[in-house]
């Protein structure tokens, strides 16, 4: 398990983690990257490889921290995941034989890490196999919300226990599976996390009864997942109806096994893209599919709306960064914010961001970790009960501390750019989702004419 800084755990000192000089632009950037596959497609098409009606192959898929994590707890639960060699620059694929639920286990223990997805879509698993399994993370996966998921099992009558027999709110805990879920109808509050509705969703064929699952609460967050994971489900023969908001209908079947290709993590894609901006450069995304569930979709508005160029072209996106960043207004940009708020630290006018108050129960408190760093290169950022608001302010050198969050990090290295002298703590936390971050960022900076001369 990663370490993470004392602003993460609330605990005492924690060792000091290596600080990596960002590489400043004395330029613009002009490049052209391919992102490795989507961490949100991989572990959900291996979740439903474990529960299909065969074997699967993942093609082109993620290898970081959070798959690999993810490719662990399905092997302790009895799936068996092969990697063979891939037919391209994305690493090996995957080979999956599902679990064998008949298969009792005692005690297994999985490592959730710091992955919502693991730690969210793995525990409906372990209900569905008899026997007990247990469940922990890194140290800041304890503050992560849980109840939902935890109230959701007990309703479904497979035991979820704590140390002592307590009942818990959070991670360690332990499923005590009963090889066999009923079903059926089951209300539950989603606000803290749309990873909750996916969780029960991507198991529900599997359910005797299948599940009629309903939303009560205030709004549920970055829904685009959620439409994600109905359309990964449509695409292995689940029937699902969420006609209706706020209700989701699986019904009972098998999960049909699949030969699936990955798209790349537009998410992750962010970042680079940024740069485009932050540099007044070009960056182009090769594989941009035509048609996508993912969030990072977004980029195209996104960029557009704070003053870059934004073409897709025989499926290659590129962005040109405009004279000046743009600021602007963004409403539910869920796992993107980061990336965004970084822009609009640079930016030539005020910025609000809103509807993700759910982010301070992501990796860190992401609210409160941007206004703080921001703040600290001199920045102007302020915390609202749904979100930030990010005033322009002359930014100088210092560090960008990454609280064990790729996104933190990754949103140092884009502030690095325009600004001399910023040092991003623990930069290998990128390994999360992307562990080539550093390595692409380099080289991405090393398109950079020597001829550029020195940016003011
Ligand atoms: O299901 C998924 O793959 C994810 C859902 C979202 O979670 P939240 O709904 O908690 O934001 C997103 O932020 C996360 O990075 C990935
Ligand atoms: C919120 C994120 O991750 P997780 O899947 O761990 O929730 C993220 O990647 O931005």
């Amino acid at each position: 398990m990663t370490g993470t800084t004392a602003a993460n755990t609330g605990s005492t000192k924690a060792a000091p983690l290596p600080l990596w000089p960002a590489p400043y632009a004395k330029g613009p950037v002009d490049a052209t990257v391919t992102v490795p596959g989507s961490k949100s497609l991989t572990n959900r098409f291996l979740v439903l490889a474990a529960l299909a009606d065969g074997p699967s192959r993942l093609r082109a898929p993620l290898h970081s921290r959070d798959s690999a994590l993810m490719i662990q707890a399905l092997r302790q639960l009895g799936a068996t995941v092969t990697e063979v060699p891939g037919d391209g620059d994305y690493g090996p694929d995957l080979e999956i034989t599902p679990m064998d639920p008949a298969a009792p286990s005692t005690g297994t223990a999985i490592d959730c890490g710091l992955a919502g997805t693991v730690m969210r879509f793995v525990p409906p698993l372990a209900a569905l196999r008899k026997g007990t399994t247990v469940f922990d993370g890194d140290p800041h996966a304890r503050n992560r919300p849980m109840g939902t998921i935890i109230e959701a099992l007990t309703a479904l009558g497979v035991p979820v226990a704590a140390e002592g027999g307590r009942t818990p709110s959070a991670l360690p805990f332990t499923v005590n599976g009963t090889g066999e879920v009923r079903g059926g109808h089951l209300v539950i509050d989603a606000s803290a996390s749309s990873q909750f509705v996916s969780a029960l969703l991507l198991v529900g064929a599997r359910f005797t009864d299948g599940l009629h699952l309903e939303h009560v609460g205030k709004p549920v967050p970055s829904l685009d997942h959620i439409t994600m994971t109905v359309e990964v489900l449509r695409s292995v023969g689940v029937n699902v109806d969420d006609s209706v908001p706020n209700h989701w209908r699986v019904s009972p079947g098998p999960i049909h096994a699949f030969d699936q290709r990955i798209e790349q993590d537009l998410s992750n894609a962010g970042p680079f893209l940024a740069a485009a901006l932050a540099t007044q450069g070009t960056v182009r995304v090769t594989n941009w599919p035509a048609g996508t569930t993912q969030v990072g979709d977004m980029w195209r508005t996104i960029l557009a709306t704070m003053g870059a160029s934004v073409t897709v072209e025989n499926g290659t996106l590129t962005v040109t960064g405009g004279p000046v960043i743009k600021g602007a207004d963004f409403d539910e940009t869920s796992e993107l914010a980061p990336t965004v708020a970084a822009l609009c630290a640079l930016a030539d006018g005020p910025s609000r961001l809103t509807g993700i108050a759910h982010l301070r129960g992501h990796e860190t408190d992401r609210l409160a970790a941007l206004v703080a760093e921001i703040n600290s290169l001199g920045g102007d950022a302020e915390e609202t009960a749904d979100g930030l608001v990010i005033r322009p302010a002359a930014l100088h050198a210092g560090v960008v501390h990454s609280y064990a969050d790729h996104r933190m990090a990754t949103a140092g290295a884009i502030l690095g750019l325009a600004v001399e002298g910023v040092e991003v703590e623990d930069i290998a936390t990128t390994s999360k989702t992307m562990p080539e971050f550093p390595e692409m960022w380099a080289r991405m900076v090393g398109t950079i004419s020597s001829t550029d001369g020195a940016k003011n």
